[in-house]
């Protein structure tokens, strides 16, 4: 699904960002990416959705080296990605429904569909109540729903989250972080930066370690089945 080999990512001329960075993700793995601020965790998942290239290594998602595909190509593939930003990225002017809906228009998707699968996946995370209201009338945590249902309403095979429970209390980030539990069970491939290491530390899932611009060796905690902490379920996913 994603496989990275001795990637290096410079901006202009400045130093190196990202050493010899080599990984795997399976598909339909989930994986943390913790680090310190400044270690480069934005950095490599700009990588990873294309929108960066890499100054020196290859990346293949879903099979294809990502050097070699054209415009169109690239383009075809970012919309298997489904990108929730650490700014959110919300359009101020357009209401919790039409930025959800947002995707499905530039898809073609027929209107009566379109309607019923953002009102389901609102419900889903819980903003049922707020369709018609602006993005900036409502709080951190609700604009990081918006978010993250934007980002999953077309169904994307992978889904890669800046920092997705960076606005929000531990209560409302762990209710977040079920909710890309829900997606994975559902088959999604998913990849959350943040640097709460104590959130990672209450998911049962596997972490890659960066340390200025470097993966450390995974620890024994960071392999599958390494914390003993249960999964509480948020509901299933609308299909
Ligand atoms: N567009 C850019 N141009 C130049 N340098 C950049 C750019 N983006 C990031 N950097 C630098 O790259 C380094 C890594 O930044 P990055 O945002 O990837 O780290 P991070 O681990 O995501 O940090 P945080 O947790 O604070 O978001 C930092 O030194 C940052 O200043």
């Amino acid at each position: 699904m994603v496989r990275f080999e001795d990637v290096y990512l410079r901006y202009g001329r400045g130093p190196d960002i990202l050493q010899r960075v080599t990984f795997r993700l399976e598909p339909g793995s989930f994986h943390f990416l913790v680090g310190p601020s400044g270690a480069g965790k934005s950095s490599l998942l700009k990588l990873l959705y294309l929108g960066q290239r890499p100054t020196q290594g290859r990346i293949s998602l879903f099979g294809r080296d990502v050097a070699k595909l054209d415009r169109d190509e690239r383009a075809l593939l970012r919309r298997r990605i489904g990108v929730i930003f650490q700014d959110f990225r919300l359009i101020g002017h357009l209401s919790v429904f039409e930025n959800v809906a947002l995707p499905l228009r530039i898809s073609g998707e027929p209107e009566s569909r379109l309607r019923a699968k953002v009102e389901e996946l609102l419900a889903w995370v819980g903003l049922a109540d707020c369709i018609t209201a602006l993005p900036a009338t409502l709080s951190g945590g609700q604009q990081q729903r918006i978010a993250i249902a934007r980002a999953v309403i077309s169904r994307p095979s992978l889904i890669v989250a800046d920092e997705p429970t960076g606005n929000v209390d531990d209560r409302i980030a762990m209710r977040l972080l079920h909710l890309f539990v829900e997606l994975h069970r559902s088959g999604t491939t998913v990849v959350i930066a943040t640097h709460n290491e104590g959130l990672v530390q209450r998911i049962d899932k596997p972490a890659l370690r960066l340390s200025g611009g470097s993966l450390l060796p995974p620890a024994e905690a960071d392999l599958p089945g390494g914390s003993e902490q249960s999964e509480e379920t948020a509901g299933q996913v609308p299909s």
